[in-house]
């Protein structure tokens, strides 16, 4: 079986790309690359916020892969919304990454060594409202920009620091930058952090069956669904000031979920536990959980404050 895969053009995603590629070639199958430019990539100004939960870096993709111009889709999972695009599903993921967020600061900065003020660049609700409520102190700026152009601001001196996922840094062999691992309990990553997804189109059964069979691992699989479940239910969009993480073991999965106000004044967290076969019923309880105890609010608020008026 042949498969074109539907990929972004900058490094970290041919990095996904080619590694799916790998894992299909390795059961097989041939698999080639169609490279889609999306306009999160063309649009380079814009705060992420703005754009809301249409899923700038995958609509594209995944329109490749209904338009037929491509038959897989590879993406960030984190990166994806919440309700997939109309006519793919989600079949397939790789194994998971590093999941933690991690700081890159110059002069061997950690955070609690940055200087008060110091300008921190992310374009993350999530992060920047876990900054804030770990330094309030601090100028958190919105930035944008691929995983190098990030760094670059860094290393050139428009930054005094950044936060990157850890799993992109390792992936692009750039994580000897990182200063700081942030400890993924107190800066919870976001849902699917680390993980790579993979769509295709609602009826190509046969494809989504070689997917499940060769291309998904299955602790990352629970955990995405669990994940995705809890913020899909928030009603956070995949730049909402959330986090949630789910790790198995021996069939049993526990997920945390935590949302923030943008200024990181105030936090709703907790923490659910029961079977993996069990994953997406357990992202509702915790997000029901979450709700009534006034998460949903701060994801509302938020969401006004970054639409504007
Ligand atoms: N929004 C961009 C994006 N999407 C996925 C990753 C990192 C890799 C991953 O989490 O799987 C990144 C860069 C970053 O957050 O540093």
């Amino acid at each position: 079986m042949i498969h074109r895969l539907a990929t972004r053009g900058s490094a970290l995603a041919l990095w996904q790309a080619r590694r799916t590629q790998e894992l299909l070639r390795e059961a097989g199958h041939d698999a080639e690359l169609v490279i889609i430019e999306s306009s999160g990539d063309r649009d380079r100004q814009t705060d992420l916020a703005r754009f809301g939960s249409i899923g700038i870096f995958t609509v594209e993709v995944d329109r490749a892969v209904t338009d037929g111009r491509a038959d897989i889709g590879v993406h960030s999972l984190k990166d994806m919304t919440t309700t997939l695009h109309e006519g793919v599903q989600l079949a397939g993921c790789l194994e998971r990454g590093m999941i933690e967020d991690a700081l890159v600061a110059r002069d061997g900065l950690r955070l609690h060594t940055l200087p008060r003020g110091a300008t921190v660049g992310s374009g993350s609700q999530r992060r920047g409202a876990m900054l804030r409520a770990a330094r309030p102190d601090l100028n958190v700026v919105q930035i944008r920009g691929n995983v190098p152009t990030r760094l670059g601001k860094v290393t050139g001196g428009e930054l005094d620091a950044t936060v990157l996922a850890r799993a992109g840094l390792v992936r692009l062999g750039l994580d000897g930058h990182i200063t700081e691992v942030l400890d993924a309990k107190r800066f919870l990553p976001a849902v699917g952090q680390g993980i790579v997804g993979l769509t295709c189109r609602v009826d190509d059964d046969e494809r989504a069956d070689a997917l499940a069979r060769h291309v998904r691992d299955a602790d990352a699989w629970a955990a995405a669904m669990a994940e995705r479940s809890f913020l899909r239910r928030m009603k956070g969009g995949c730049n909402a000031p959330a986090g949630g993480h789910a790790t198995v073991r021996d069939g049993e999965l526990v997920l945390s979920g935590r949302v923030l106000s943008l200024d990181g004044a105030e936090s709703v967290e907790g923490r659910v536990e029961g079977p993996i076969d069990d994953a997406e019923a357990l992202g509702i309880r915790l997000a029901d959980d979450i709700d009534r105890r006034g998460g949903g609010r701060l994801i509302e608020l938020a969401r006004a404050a970054s639409q504007g008026s």
